[in-house]
């Protein structure tokens, strides 16, 4: 099937070669055509152009999109979009004065969600993350990495990656899923957390691999969570299985997280709330996307990452959601955009870069995703009729997509 988009107002985030990622001062620059034309053929980019350029006959159908821009699909490479219930009463709670911190120490917090999900069948889990997944895809997601981290138990970290799996299956879009059992420890290991990590590292990731349920591997390396050292050793075990680590780091606290991440070949580091000079530093030159989540920074009122100082630095830079009940309950890129636009002072065009190309770095996805390019998926949104792609994170909290295609189909 050949469809032919024309009369594009503008066609965004346009790559002839493939570019996998994008850092520092290129990513002020997002590379565009105006009135355009776009040509899928099945489930892939065929060719595009200036519309003065077309001479494309044979096509299945033709759609004039007059008015409208098209941009890549966004590409969420962190997410816990596989959780159970909810924990609206934290967020009163905090309202109400208690910080995340003193809620996880009464045993809120990650914990609470690894309750609730321990309790919570493997279809109910599942009926209760399609929901979410049908969501995010209707803002215009078109890749996402989900990850596990709310079981906590052999048994209940694998529930949730096999409800990932499914997801994979019955779902339309490319899904990557990470191992994250060092997600908090569990409160019968209050008191000897070594016992929890070597349960991870010779039972539950030995199952994880052994079923092939994860790519990659994640570990909360905070001060009350996990060491650098418990980090060093969870993710040394995992080199075993050849899982990826993708890690949360600098949340709270810097405590050399991201220079072990960068050792130990992390993809991706996450978070980044807080930033040391030599965490900075030490990023430079290096295969590691930093990752910054500017919707945990605004539920939470914490920090954000210093996104502006990190590219001034030449870093690449990528955004995502961090979809989860306790620090940032939505999955909307829109959202998340428009916010590292007003929140961390980076301008549309390194936002869009952020959240497409090197959104799909973060998760192993640049060969395929993140950009308009000849033999790339064709995965992209069709905006409603706006004046111009910076209208996109000034019209914040509102909807300007009309149309999402992912893989050919529009959802
Ligand atoms: N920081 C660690 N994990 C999640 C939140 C966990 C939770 O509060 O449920 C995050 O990325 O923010
Ligand atoms: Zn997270």
């Amino acid at each position: 099937m050949r469809i032919l988009y024309i009369n594009i107002k503008e066609l965004l985030q346009v790559r002839e070669e493939n570019t996998y990622k994008i850092s520092g001062k290129e990513m002020s620059k997002l590379p565009t055509i105006k009135n355009a034309f776009l040509l899928i053929e099945d489930d892939l980019i065929k060719d595009f152009g200036p519309m003065e350029t077309l001479s494309i006959d044979a096509v299945d159908k033709t759609i004039d999109v007059t008015g409208r821009i098209i941009l890549p699909s966004w590409c969420d490479s962190h997410t816990h979009l596989v959780y159970a219930g909810n924990r609206e009463q934290e967020f009163v709670d905090r309202i109400n004065g208690l910080t995340y911190e003193e809620i996880a120490n009464k045993g809120g917090g990650i914990l609470n969600s690894a309750k609730t999900l321990q309790e919570t069948s493997e279809e109910e889990l599942y009926e209760q993350s399609c929901k979410r997944l049908e969501t995010v895809m209707k803002m215009g997601t078109g890749a996402i990495e989900i990850k596990s981290g709310y079981g906590l138990t052999a048994e209940a970290e694998l529930k949730m990656l096999k409800v990932i799996e499914l997801l994979k299956q019955n779902y339309n879009i490319a899904i990557k899923s990470t191992f994250l059992g060092a997600h908090a420890v569990p409160s019968e290991y209050k008191n000897n957390k070594q016992a929890y990590i070597d349960k991870i590292i010779n039972e539950i990731l030995p199952e994880v691999a052994k079923a092939n349920l994860a790519e990659y591997i994640d570990v909360f390396c905070e001060e009350g969570y996990f060491s650098v050292a418990d980090m060093e050793a969870i993710l040394e075990a995992s080199k075993e299985y050849h899982l990826i680590p993708k890690v949360h780091v600098n949340q709270f606290n810097a405590i050399g997280g991201i220079k072990a991440s960068v050792k130990l070949n992390a993809l991706s580091v996450d978070h980044l709330e807080v930033m040391k000079e030599e965490d900075i530093e030490v990023l430079k030159n290096t295969e590691t996307m930093p990752v910054g989540l500017p919707l945990c920074s605004y539920f939470l009122s914490i920090p954000y990452t210093p996104a502006r100082k990190m590219i001034d630095s030449g870093l690449p830079f990528a955004l995502a959601t961090d979809y989860n009940p306790g620090s940032s309950p939505s999955g909307n890129m829109n959202l998340v955009v428009a916010t590292a636009c007003i929140k961390m002072r980076i301008t549309p065009e390194e936002a869009i870069n952020a959240a497409t190309i090197n959104g799909a770095y973060a998760m192993g996805l640049s060969k395929t995703h993140g950009s308009i390019t000849k033999g790339k998926k064709a995965n992209f949104i069709i905006t409603k009729e706006i004046p111009s792609y910076g209208y996109l994170p000034y019209d914040f909290g509102n909807t300007n997509i009309e149309t999402v295609v992912l893989n050919g189909i529009t959802i």
